[in-house]
């Protein structure tokens, strides 16, 4: 495991640790499940996805984020509901919203703004590592989670899973390498990210999907993720056939956030 991660990890599990001295699982699940508009209020995110594609065009997955590990800050007027809007007038299939504190300068309130913003579904983006965190993110709105392979037991993972299923929300399920494929091809959901970068260096390399492709299922809905920059990068992976997309820093860093979305994705 890579330093970066090992150290975001450490923090999760302390985060995790604290919030349950607040108010533990039980009674969270409990009111995550008894509250009828959490129980209605969701918008499917691998729908949303299919659609866009289905309609000849690429499922864009936007992401709301404000700094990260490795670029540091990306965007000074950070708006998330004004960038949620902006992403969705323009097509955007649905949100990613970080909600990590420390490394990427998110927050919950960033999804829940977002989520009120527009009408398209919103990934919890975090580092999980306990299924409390599943249920803060359906409290706070999330239509689908995160679950990286590299930074779960397998059990876990599986758990984690059949959580998010229960409460409605979708899995995209993060992987970086064959070994992490073979664990992930072992969940149910067909949302299978491919992140492009390398969490010991933080280089993108788009190779890292293309290489990765002939293993995966047809029934797999591929995502890649990182790195995408340019129309010939979502060119290079339309013409391998995939039409799903995790995009952040070029939307970040661009003057409004929707029209760089459209500018990439004609
Ligand atoms: O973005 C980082 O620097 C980073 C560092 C360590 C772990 C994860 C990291 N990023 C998470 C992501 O997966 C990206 O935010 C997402 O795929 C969008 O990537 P990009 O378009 O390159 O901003």
């Amino acid at each position: 495991m890579s330093d970066i991660l090992k150290k975001i990890l450490d923090v999760k599990a302390n985060e995790v640790a604290a919030a349950k001295k607040v108010r533990d699982l039980a009674s969270l699940r409990r009111d995550v499940e008894n509250d009828k508009e959490l129980r209605t209020n969701l918008r499917g995110f691998e729908a949303s996805l299919r659609g866009k594609i289905a309609a000849g065009q690429a499922g864009v997955i936007a992401e709301v984020k404000k700094a990260s590990p490795s670029k540091g800050i990306l965007r000074d007027d950070f708006q998330p509901a004004q960038i949620a809007e902006s992403y969705a007038k323009h097509g955007a299939a649905c949100l990613s919203v970080l909600t990590d504190v420390q490394f990427f300068q998110g927050a919950p309130d960033y999804l829940k703004q977002a989520r009120a913003a527009c009408d398209i579904p919103v990934l919890r983006k975090d580092f999980l590592v306990d299924l409390y965190q599943v249920y803060e993110a359906r409290s706070w709105g999330a239509d689908c989670i995160l679950l990286i392979v590299a930074a779960l037991d397998h059990g876990l993972m599986a758990e984690m899973e059949a959580c998010a299923h229960a409460l409605g929300m979708d899995v995209l399920v993060e992987v970086h390498d064959a070994d992490e494929l073979a664990a992930a091809l072992k969940l149910k959901t067909p949302l299978l990210g491919i992140n492009n970068r390398n969490l010991r260096t933080f280089e993108t390399s788009l190779q890292t999907t293309i290489g990765l492709l002939p293993r995966i299922p047809a029934d797999k809905l591929v995502v890649t993720e990182s790195g995408i920059l340019t129309p010939d990068d979502v060119k290079t992976m339309r013409d391998a056939d995939v039409h799903a997309f995790l995009v952040g820093e070029a939307f970040m860093r661009a003057p409004e956030p929707g029209v760089e979305l459209q500018r990439l994705f004609g």
